[in-house]
């Protein structure tokens, strides 16, 4: 009896470790401690950061890689479903950031307070046959949603939105708040970054490089032909043939199809726009730090076409974007690709903007 006993009593102490509740530390041979009984003081200095669509394919990654950043001290996870576990797993993670977790629309506002940055990957993502466009009746009405929360509960916040169409979805956001007076472009940045990233990953292999050594700007949106990298501005300076430059547009433009291919139903790119969408957050972190010299390709509003939003690189600063950079010199190759851009970019930033207008 005493021996079974026993047993019963290490099983339980075995399960309290494995499985314990959320919200009171198991301690072995006492009673419940509360977490708010803890001497931990919570918060070392850093920025305050909100993910929504943290539950995700892209959100869930994006969370553990952003739990990692030295520059952050709050990291919020908001969804519509599963944070709970989500935040559990990554809270156990021995880095500085404190982790919460909120779930559903009554708490988005909890989700979004106090924040300096919010970051966007919330909605569906492609199947084969799909384009972009084709997630917009689902995702605008989510990223509306998402950009009235911010506009109420901060504001001040910068804005990176992975959400797609990126092309529509920004105006959208800008639309949200304009009409709530909430709205300073500076704040607002579709996030592009994975077109880079791929620009750099596909250009340094064909010339035989390492990636990081390759800097390749990618201008005007996010989708097919509005991606338009510029091989002949690649750092460091280099030439290709034509065969290497219809390659290379062709399959940076395409890059998120292959992977979409490649999973064949089961979503789009994940792993790789964690990657990128942290790179990017980490540059907008160090540029609210006050570092010089931060610059990165946005989809941002803009004047250097005569179209409203245009993604071009951009210095980031204290204030979000504090400058634009011109598109430099383009080779006739480049002023071809950029017309089919605009083009096409026209009618999807106008989409967005009546989405909201109308
Ligand atoms: N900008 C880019 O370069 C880029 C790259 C890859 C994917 N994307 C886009 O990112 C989005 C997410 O992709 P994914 O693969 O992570 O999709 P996913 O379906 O795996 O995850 C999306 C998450 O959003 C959540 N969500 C849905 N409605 C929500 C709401 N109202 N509020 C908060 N969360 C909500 C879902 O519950 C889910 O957890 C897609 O629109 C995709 O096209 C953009
Ligand atoms: O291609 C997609 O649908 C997802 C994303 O925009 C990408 O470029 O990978």
């Amino acid at each position: 009896m005493q021996a079974s006993a026993d047993v019963n009593q290490r099983i339980a102490r075995i399960s309290a470790h494995i499985n314990p509740p959320t919200d009171n530390l198991q301690m072995e041979g006492s009673s419940n401690l509360k977490r708010e009984n803890c001497r931990a003081k919570g918060g070392s200095p850093g920025f305050k950061v909100a993910i929504l669509g943290a539950a995700g394919g892209i959100g869930q990654p994006l969370a553990m890689l952003m739990k990692m950043n030295p520059l952050v001290s709050v990291l919020h996870l908001y969804d519509v479903v599963n944070t709970p576990g989500v935040t559990a797993d990554i809270s156990h993670m021995d880095t500085g950031a404190v982790v919460r977790g909120f779930l559903g629309q009554q708490q988005l506002g909890d989700a979004l307070t106090g924040m300096d940055l919010v970051i966007i990957p919330a909605g569906v993502p492609r199947k084969p046959g799909m384009t972009r466009d084709d997630l917009f009746n689902i995702n605008a009405g989510i990223v509306r949603t998402l950009c009235e929360g911010i506009s109420k509960c901060c504001p001040k916040a910068i804005v990176n939105l992975i959400s797609n169409p990126v092309n529509s979805t920004v105006p959208i956001a800008a639309e949200v708040f304009k009409n709530a007076n909430t709205y300073d472009p500076r704040l607002l940045l579709g996030v592009t970054m994975l077109d880079v990233v791929r620009a750099n990953t596909f250009v340094a292999e064909v010339l035989g490089l390492d990636p990081r050594d390759v800097d390749v700007p990618v201008v005007g949106g996010h989708a097919g032909v509005t991606i338009l990298p510029l091989l002949s501005q690649v750092k460091p300076p280099c030439s290709f043939t034509q065969e290497e430059t219809e390659y290379l547009t062709s399959r940076i433009q395409n890059g998120g199809t292959e992977v979409v291919e490649a999973k064949a139903g089961a979503g789009s790119a994940t792993l790789s726009m964690a990657y990128a969408a942290v790179k990017f957050a980490d540059a907008c972190l160090h540029a609210l730090r006050g570092d010089a010299g931060v610059v990165q390709c946005a989809f941002v509003s803009s004047q250097v076409t005569e179209l409203p939003f245009f993604a071009s690189r951009v210095r980031l600063g204290r204030n979000g974007v504090e400058e634009i950079y011109p598109l430099g010199p383009l080779n006739e190759y480049e002023r071809v690709g950029l017309e089919k851009a605009k083009k096409e970019l026209a009618g999807s930033i106008e989409k967005g903007v009546s989405f909201i207008r109308k």
